[in-house]
């Protein structure tokens, strides 16, 4: 029998869509690689990114568009627990069905998480995490006009994209809840979004305006939860270097060292592919044995079998 194992699966966006309707009818489909693992024994935890959704929320309910509409402005912590409710929602339902259609009997529960941060992080003074819709130029200059605190930039030949500062996760302030559910049996949907982000004040917890990158905080919660493996899955199959030019190699592993040799020599784009390597290589560095994968959702099961991806290790 295979060993069993502790595994943290980090989703991006193309697992989640950008609509409800298509949200359910894509999580019906990301549900399929995640119970896998269940059905193989593995302890899962789930972390998802929220960038579309938490942008989403927050222009509907930005100062413009609530005056217009007599509803009170939202600011972004809360916008980031709203985005972690809808995504858990749809999520967790999909697992759950899934589960049951397996016959097995493994509960699932979404966990709103706050991530706690250090607020003099450097990256607030550089907004550089792209969240919400995708604009031509034109509109973008249009929105930075209608909304005073909006910055914009072109995102890696994709369009417009508003940023926003994102700082690195220092601890999850439920990790106990999310250790207890695990320990109990559940799995667990955690760090939605990369968490809301909190500062502490004493005993208090504080929001603060922020999107943490949601690679950087599965790979925190991988480090708490002592798991084996960490997995990220988003929409290429394999990392390259070189990628998009005439020299560009799909990798089927690194070592910690290559990587970060990778890294060093700005092989990954900042953005979109730099905090998964950088996440990746973080978890395999940080014990003897840890592993991460970095693959595309459709291969899933592939990779995890260890027939696809590529696969960090420590040597
Ligand atoms: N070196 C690279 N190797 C593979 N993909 C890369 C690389 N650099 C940039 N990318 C791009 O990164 C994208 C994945 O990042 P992103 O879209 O931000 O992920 P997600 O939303 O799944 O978290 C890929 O679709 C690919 O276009
Ligand atoms: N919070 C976050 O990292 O979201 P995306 O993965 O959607 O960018």
């Amino acid at each position: 029998m295979k060993k069993q194992e502790k595994i943290v699966v980090a989703l991006g966006g193309n697992a989640l869509g950008r609509a409800p309707e298509e949200q359910i009818r894509l999580v019906k489909h990301t549900a399929k690689p995640i119970v896998d693992l269940i059905e193989e024994g593995h302890q899962v935890i789930l972390a998802h990114g929220n960038g579309p959704q938490v942008g989403m929320i927050n222009l509907a309910m930005s100062a413009a568009n609530a005056a217009a509409a007599g509803t009170p402005e939202m600011p972004f912590p809360e916008c980031g627990a709203m985005s972690q409710g809808y995504i858990g929602y749809h999520l967790q339902n999909a697992i759950r069905e899934e589960i049951h259609n397996r016959n097995l009997k493994v509960p699932v529960a979404t966990v709103i998480t706050q991530v706690i941060v250090d607020k003099d992080d450097p990256a607030f003074l550089k907004p550089i995490k792209p969240i919400g819709a995708f604009y031509a130029e034109e509109e973008a200059l249009a929105l930075m006009k209608q909304h005073d605190d909006y910055q914009m930039v072109e995102d890696a030949g994709r369009g417009w994209r508003r940023v926003v500062a994102s700082p690195k996760p220092v601890d999850v302030a439920e990790k106990d809840t999310v250790k207890i559910l695990m320990d109990s049996g559940h799995m667990v949907i955690t760090v939605g979004g990369g968490g809301i982000p909190v500062y502490r004040d004493g005993n208090a917890l504080i929001g603060i305006p922020a999107v943490i990158d949601k690679d950087y905080s599965a790979e925190k919660i991988a480090e708490l939860m002592d798991a084996d493996y960490l997995i990220i899955l988003t929409t290429v199959e394999k990392v390259a270097i070189n990628f998009n030019t005439p020299n560009e190699t799909w990798l089927d592993r690194m070592t910690v060292d290559e990587a970060t040799a990778y890294i060093e020599d700005g092989m990954f784009t900042p953005g979109s592919m730099l905090p998964k390597v950088q996440a990746a290589v973080l978890f395999a560095a940080s014990k003897t044995g840890r592993k991460s994968l970095i693959t595309s959702l459709d291969k899933a099961k592939d990779g995890i079998a260890g027939l696809t991806g590529t696969i960090i290790t420590q040597a």
